[in-house]
């Protein structure tokens, strides 16, 4: 018996592994990033970002494992403008991402510096493409809205969904609610942002991202964020 042969098994999870299903994650614009704001360029004469979303509708709130997500259910919405150029997009879901303590969970950094959560907005390019999934396998088939979260005042609209998360404690589990929301009630105010071309930061990481950071963080409770921590890092499989 030669003791130094002794078995050694590498677990691997999570991004690293990605590569090995998804080879897009390999790509040379994968999200997300570190936003290094002295290289920031300024935007120039680009034409205003716009957005319209419908209120009155049912969604539904879903664990799809690794987050929470809002499905639109094919609602209208449009967003055009900014370095969309004449294109019109639509608002297909949105989901948070969330660390496992307070202050790491944004996917982007700011010059290094993460956040306590991060919300996406994904829209896809109607303009071009006849549905999501096609327009998700396309260098300009989505926009994304990221809006960085920090600890801070109770985000009300943002509750409309927290308060649900005790019913969807695991993988697959679903709630639909018809209460009105606006989904640009979860924007920030001010909205300067950052753009860049990048992938989906999840499987399949496709390459398709135009992304659209705000500037401004939104403020969200610290108790909105244990209730995503807990429900999430309990219930999500790891
Ligand atoms: C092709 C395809 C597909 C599935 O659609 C999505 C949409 C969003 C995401 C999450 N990615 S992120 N965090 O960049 O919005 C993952 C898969
Ligand atoms: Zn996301």
């Amino acid at each position: 018996y030669y003791p130094y042969l002794v078995p050694v098994v590498i677990l691997i999870v999570g991004p690293a592994t990605w590569v090995e299903k998804f080879p897009e994650a390999r790509g040379t614009r994968q999200s997300p990033v570190d936003i290094v704001t002295s290289r920031a360029s300024s935007g120039g004469s680009a034409p205003p970002l716009v957005w319209r979303y419908s209120v009155n509708h049912p969604r539904s709130v879903v664990n799809p494992g690794y987050c929470w997500r809002v499905d639109e259910n094919g609602y209208d919405s449009e967003l055009r403008g900014g370095p969309l150029g004449s294109d019109v997009y639509k608002l297909q879901q949105w989901h948070c991402h969330w660390g496992s303590v307070n202050g790491e969970g944004s996917e982007h950094t700011v010059d290094g510096r993460a956040f306590s959560g991060e919300l996406h907005l994904v829209h896809w390019n109607t303009s071009k493409y006849n549905s999501f999934t096609e327009a998700a396998g396309q260098p300009d088939g989505l926009a994304v809205l990221g809006v960085l979260l920090m600890v801070g005042s109770k985000h009300d609209e943002l509750d409309k969904v927290v308060r649900l998360l005790p019913y969807i404690q695991h993988k697959g589990d679903k709630v639909t609610f018809s209460e009105p929301l606006n989904p640009a009630n979860l924007l920030p105010k001010r909205i300067a942002y950052w753009t860049y071309p990048g992938s989906l930061t999840t499987p399949p990481c496709t390459e398709s991202v135009t992304w659209i950071l705000f500037k401004e963080p939104v403020q969200v409770s610290a108790e909105q964020v244990r209730l995503n921590l807990c429900y999430y890092v309990n219930g999500k499989n790891v």
